[in-house]
């Protein structure tokens, strides 16, 4: 293990000299590397502090656009009619070609106005623009059904008071997903159905207090990835739909399970075919 984690650490390093020699656009790891150098930090924790960073980044993006769109796939195969809706909305939008950044724009959504929101908000839910948002409600859905991670957390930097709760500096304070997802004083009665439906008019129309949907976090932590994950469960979601038909296997097993992520324990199988 030890000698994993020493050569990971020294391959990130070399591709940080790499990076340093060339001339290229500024990266998200330039970036990294120009916060490390302007700060009080010496070398080792210079360079721990890009490697650990490069970790953080890396580690998300493995598994984590993955996961929900196979969770959307699943319950599209459950539910024909939405993916019929799915079908023909990218089969307009995209006609026959590989999904672009233009045609993928079409389906973009919705933004919220930064002065209308005490938090620093950047998933882009709020406002819908466009009307060919079917497959961005079906997505909404799934993370709310299916959320990645099960709790956000955040630690109390100073004394404060929460809910009525005396929250004492340094205390972890967990939010539980489900709970704000299941609660169906928040989203009505039908809050265990999958209906995309509800995202018709945006967070806002789809629950009582739109600020406890965040799938990608809140504020300056917030997901760094959402907007290429979003991107990334579109593309999947759009090629798939637009070509094959699917169904869930008899031998699907629905048994979500907690390991980092909310992950099927024994994957899904679909019974797939060609439109
Ligand atoms: C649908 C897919 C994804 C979901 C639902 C998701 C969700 C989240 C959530 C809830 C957080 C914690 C935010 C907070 O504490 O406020 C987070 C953090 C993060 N995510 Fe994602 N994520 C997704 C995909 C990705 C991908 C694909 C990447 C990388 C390419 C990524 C990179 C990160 C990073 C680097 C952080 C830590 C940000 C920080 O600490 O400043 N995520 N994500």
């Amino acid at each position: 293990m030890w000698r994993l984690e020493k050569e990971i650490h020294t391959l990130i390093l070399k591709e940080v000299k790499r990076n340093e020699e060339t001339d290229s656009e500024k990266n998200i790891l330039q970036m990294l590397i120009e916060v490390a150098k302007n700060s009080y930090l010496g070398q080792a924790e210079t360079d721990n502090f890009v490697v650990d960073n490069c970790k953080n980044i890396c580690f998300p993006a493995y598994e984590n656009g993955a996961v929900p769109a196979i969770w959307t796939l699943m319950l599209l195969a459950l539910y024909p009619e939405w993916q019929d809706k799915i079908r023909a909305e990218v089969l307009e939008i995209f006609n026959g070609q590989l999904p672009s950044s233009a045609m993928l724009n079409k389906m973009k959504t919705v933004s919220l106005k930064p002065s209308e929101h005490t938090f620093s908000y950047s998933f882009d839910a709020f406002i819908l623009t466009g009307k060919s948002w079917q497959l961005t409600m079906v997505i909404y859905e799934s993370l709310r059904l299916y959320p990645l991670g099960c709790m956000l957390t955040r630690e109390a930097v100073r004394e404060t008071r929460f809910g009525g709760v005396d929250v004492p500096k340094g205390v972890s304070i967990w939010v539980m997903m489900m709970t704000l997802y299941e609660d169906p004083n928040i989203w009505g009665t039908d809050v265990l159905k999958f209906n995309p439906e509800r995202f018709g008019n945006g967070i806002n129309g789809a629950c009582k207090v739109p600020h406890v949907y965040i799938p990608f976090g809140t504020g300056p932590r917030s997901c760094l990835g959402q907007h290429f994950a979003m991107a990334e469960i579109k593309i999947i979601i759009s090629l798939l739909a637009s070509n094959f038909t699917f169904s869930l296997s008899p031998k699907y097993r629905h048994s979500p399970v907690m390991n980092l992520i909310i992950e099927p324990e024994f994957g899904v199988d679909l019974l797939v075919r060609k439109v």
